[in-house]
Order: C-alpha cells, then sequence, then structure tokens
C-alpha cells in the first residue's frame, strides 16, 4: 500500500496534533510539499473510534483535483459525519451533519425525489431572497451615516435566509426600533447561538482526542444541550419558506420528512448558510475598501445597468458581470470554507496515486488550491495572492480549480442562494454609499479560524450616503 508521505515529528498519542496550527488551513497543511508535489504530506492524527487507521488530514493539491472530480460517487464523496456522536441529531447539526435523507446515498442522485425538493428550496430561496430585499426593509438595515461596522454587513447577508428558511424578520420591526440593533429578537438569539457555538465546532484537535469521547472537554456538548432546549421545536410557518415546503412534503412522505428531519435541516440551513454568506460580504467589502479603483468601477457598472433611480434586485445580477467576477475573486481567495467539510473515504480508494484507506478522513483544501501557481510549470494562477476579478472575466478562469462551493453530491445546496444574497447585499452596499477607511488605514485582511473563516480583525469602514441615491434612500 502506497500511503501519502508523512511528515517526521509524530509523536505517541498526539501523532501529529501537537503541529497543528491556527488558522488549520493556512498552516498545518503545508508542511513544504516537494514541488510538484501531488499530495501534500499526510497529518496522522490520534485514532478515531477505535479503529486502527490513520486519519489523514490533509489537504489534497494538484493531481488529486482529477480524482476528486471524478464520479463523486467515489468512495471520497460519501463524507460520512465525524462528529456524528456528539452533535445529536434535531439542533445545532450545523453544516457538520449527515446530509438530510433526500441528499444521502439511499437516495441517488437525480431521483424524483431530490430533484423535487431541490426545486421547492432553489423556489423558497428566491421568495425569501426577494422578500427579504423589499426595498422597505432594507432601507432600515443600510449602515448609518459614519462608521459601518461588519454587524452592519451581516444583518444584510443574513436577511434572506432567514426569510427563505423560516419566514423569520431578521430586521426589528420600525416601531420596536432601538438605537442599539436592527435585529429582531429572533434574529438576535440566532445570532447568539451561532456566535457561541462555531468558534467550539469547528475546532480541529477536539475530534481527534479519544479522551473527548468520555469527557466534555470544552463543554461543548452542555452547550448545545443548552442551545437545543432554548431553540425548542423549531419555526413553522404557513408561508412558503422553506420550513413550510418541507411541511407541505411531509404530507406526502411522512416517513422521509419527520419533523426531526425538517427541524434538523432547518438548523442545518442556518448554521451553514449565515456565516458562510455574512463572512463572504465581509471580506468582499475588505477587498474593494483596500482597491478603490475596483470598487469604482463595479459602481459604475451598477450605476450603468440599474441607474440611480432604484435599488439593485436579484433580477439586475445576469447584467453585473463585473460584480459577479469581484465575488468569484472574492470566493477564491477567502473561501468561507477553506478546507471544506470533512470527507471521508467509505472503501478504499486512490488520491493523487496514494492509496487511501476506507475511513480516512480527508480535508480538501481548496485555499491552497484556489493560491496554486505550480501545477506542472505552466502557471495556475498568475500572481495569486492578488485581488484581480477581471481574472473571471468572460470566462478566463473556465478550465481552472475553483470550488468554493465544494464538488460532487456533498456539494453545497445553497450555492444560488448564496450568490445571489452576496450579489445584491454587496451591489446595495456599493450602490447607496461612497466607503473609506478608517483614518485611510489598509483594512486588516488576516485571517481567523473558524469553519467559515472570518476575519481576525472586523471590518469597521466609514460610508457616506451617495447623493444621487438619497432621493431613493428617502422613499423607503
Ligand atoms: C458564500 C456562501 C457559502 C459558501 C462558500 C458555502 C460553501 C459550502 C461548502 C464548501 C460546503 C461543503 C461541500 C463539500 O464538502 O464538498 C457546503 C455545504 C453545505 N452548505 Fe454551503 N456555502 C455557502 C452558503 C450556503 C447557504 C446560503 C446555504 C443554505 C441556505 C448553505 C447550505 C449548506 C448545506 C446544508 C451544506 C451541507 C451539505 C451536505 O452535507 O450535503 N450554504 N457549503
Amino acid at each position: 500500500m502506497r500511503l501519502p508521505p508523512s511528515p517526521p515529528g509524530a509523536i505517541p498519542f498526539l501523532a501529529h496534533l501537537h503541529l497543528i496550527k491556527k488558522p488549520f488551513h493556512a498552516h498545518a497543511v503545508r508542511p513544504r510539499p516537494a514541488p510538484r508535489a501531488r499530495l501534500h504530506p499526510a497529518l496522522r492524527l490520534p485514532r478515531r473510534r477505535g479503529r486502527d487507521i490513520p486519519g489523514v488530514r490533509q489537504g489534497v493539491l494538484h493531481g488529486a483535483r482529477r480524482d476528486l472530480r471524478q464520479p463523486l460517487a467515489a468512495p471520497l464523496a460519501e463524507a460520512r459525519d465525524l462528529r456524528r456522536r456528539r452533535v445529536r441529531h434535531r439542533q445545532l447539526r450545523a453544516a457538520l451533519a449527515r446530509p438530510p435523507p433526500h441528499r444521502r446515498g439511499a437516495a441517488p442522485l437525480g431521483t424524483p425525489r431530490r430533484r423535487h425538493v431541490g426545486r421547492h428550496l432553489r423556489r423558497g430561496a428566491r421568495h425569501g431572497a426577494a422578500a427579504a430585499l423589499r426595498d422597505d426593509d432594507r432601507g432600515r438595515r443600510r449602515p448609518r451615516a459614519g462608521r459601518a461596522e461588519a454587524q452592519a454587513v451581516r444583518g444584510l447577508a443574513q436577511h434572506p435566509l432567514m426569510e427563505a428558511i423560516a419566514e423569520t424578520k431578521a430586521v426589528r420591526p420600525e416601531s420596536d426600533a432601538d438605537d442599539d440593533t436592527d435585529m429582531s429578537p429572533e434574529a438576535q438569539e440566532f445570532k447568539q447561538v451561532i456566535d457561541e457555538v462555531f468558534p467550539y465546532v469547528s475546532s480541529v484537535w477536539w475530534d481527534y482526542l479519544p479522551v473527548q469521547r468520555w469527557f466534555d472537554v470544552f463543554g461543548v456538548r452542555n452547550k448545545i444541550l443548552a442551545e437545543r432546549r432554548r431553540m425548542g421545536d423549531g419555526v413553522y410557518s404557513e408561508k412558503k419558506s422553506l420550513i413550510a415546503v418541507l411541511l407541505t412534503l411531509q404530507k406526502l412522505e411522512p416517513e422521509v420528512y419527520t419533523d426531526t428531519m425538517i427541524t434538523a435541516f432547518g438548523s442545518n440551513l442556518f448554521g451553514a448558510g449565515t456565516e458562510t454568506t455574512s463572512t463572504t460580504v465581509e471580506w468582499a467589502m475588505s477587498l474593494l475598501l483596500n482597491n478603490p479603483g475596483t470598487l469604482e468601477k463595479a459602481r459604475a457598472e451598477i450605476d450603468a445597468a440599474v441607474g440611480r433611480s432604484r435599488l439593485i434586485n436579484a433580477g439586475d445580477l445576469p447584467r453585473l458581470g463585473y460584480l459577479r467576477c469581484i465575488i468569484a475573486e472574492t470566493l477564491r481567495l477567502y473561501p468561507a470554507a477553506p478546507l471544506l467539510l470533512p470527507h471521508e473515504s467509505s472503501a478504499d480508494c486512490k488520491v493523487g496515486g496514494y492509496d487511501v484507506p476506507r475511513s480516512t478522513a480527508l480535508l480538501v483544501n481548496v485555499y491552497v488550491i484556489h493560491r496554486d501557481c505550480s501545477w506542472r510549470s505552466t502557471a495556475l494562477w498568475e500572481e495569486p495572492g492578488r485581488f484581480v476579478p477581471e481574472r473571471f472575466k468572460g470566462g478566463k478562469a473556465e478550465g481552472l480549480f475553483v470550488a468554493p462551493f465544494g464538488m460532487g453530491r456533498r456539494k453545497c445546496p445553497g450555492e444560488a442562494l448564496a450568490l445571489q444574497t452576496v450579489g445584491v447585499a454587496l451591489g446595495s452596499l456599493i450602490q447607496c454609499f461612497h466607503w473609506s477607511r478608517v483614518d485611510g488605514v489598509d483594512v486588516d485582511m488576516s485571517e481567523g479560524s473558524g469553519l467559515s473563516m472570518p476575519k481576525a480583525v472586523p471590518l469597521e469602514a466609514l460610508c457616506r450616503t451617495r447623493e444621487a441615491m438619497y432621493d431613493v434612500l428617502q422613499k423607503l
């Protein structure tokens, strides 16, 4: 068996665990691979679930891309949940859980049931995004004059999701408005849960210490149980939210669409969709603030395609090619899930010419792949560290590997909604406000650690309403 090479330094019990540094995607996976290496060396980690198989927790590079693109019914696509034991079915399984029944192997891709659900999800998402971005709501969420903080940007991106999934308002009604927050109490509560729990569930070594099976090392289990109790049994609505759609399907197939499944699916979507989307908007705004020329170009495009007499909406996005390039370039440089979700081989297989035994945990490091310039002798990305949206113009990046939403059967089901939400949120910010950096200092672009690769230093910027948009905003 030709196992991927391992770096030196493994010690008993911990294997390579002590070598892992934060943020994981940027450090642990770069133990200097040989030039043109097809696969990063594999880190060995403590045994999982008592099986005598070393966990390979590693970024897969270069040649491995082909293997990963092959029919992903392949063993690697399985991604069995690594944390099933601890984060139980009902709440807060977030993106870490097994897929809901219609996304599991039992219902093969393309079966009528899967297509049916997919169609409803997309329709529900469109409905939610459209409703959420109704002009009257958006006006209240605009950053106040002066300083805009990451929180305001997040609220803007979060709203369509909350609306699409549960018809839950993210914005406080005018009558209840106070000066501290625009968020509705439900939105605040949800945000609090995400903020509290995400740093824990994204911990890397928590997964791998056998001792955590007996002790709740970080108090995570208790936290999740407490939050589950607090959140109750889910939010139901008669309107066409995703949850309402699933409840309709429940009537047709009650054994599949159980209450438990719907509750878990709802929290999965919330968990997987909010931070990723809002983080992407925050990274994009940060990049634009550091590249004012690009910001101006995007604004000119919006002015030409949308005008100044109304706000941008989702229907405008197909005509805003440059804005879409900005989003693609942001996701290339700062993919919200830099290691995708953990995949696990369900059978022995080969990746990049190496044998990968069954039950090996495999992390695909798209962060590194997206910044790779050394595949074969041809440069993959020119100046990969630079923000150049033009590289996506006119399909120029076609054939290059960009997979911020993953690939195969476990690919992100929220991709269309995410691109729409990010597009409208970012487009509105560009269209309505003049932006500048605080004290003229470059926005700090360091990456923090966490499942959705947050910024280490939350974005703070100065904004001023554009005169040309003043009337439009006044009428909201
Ligand atoms: C910019 C925003 C987003 C990014 C970058 C993103 C990225 C990803 C990635 C990389 C995966 C794992 C794919 C893999 O392992 O191959 C994933 C899974 C998932 N995403 Fe997203 N996502 C985003 C937004 C959303 C939204 C808006 C939703 C839902 C409303 C969503 C729902 C999910 C779910 C449920 C999964 C788990 C799928 C499964 O386990 O089969 N995501 N996402």
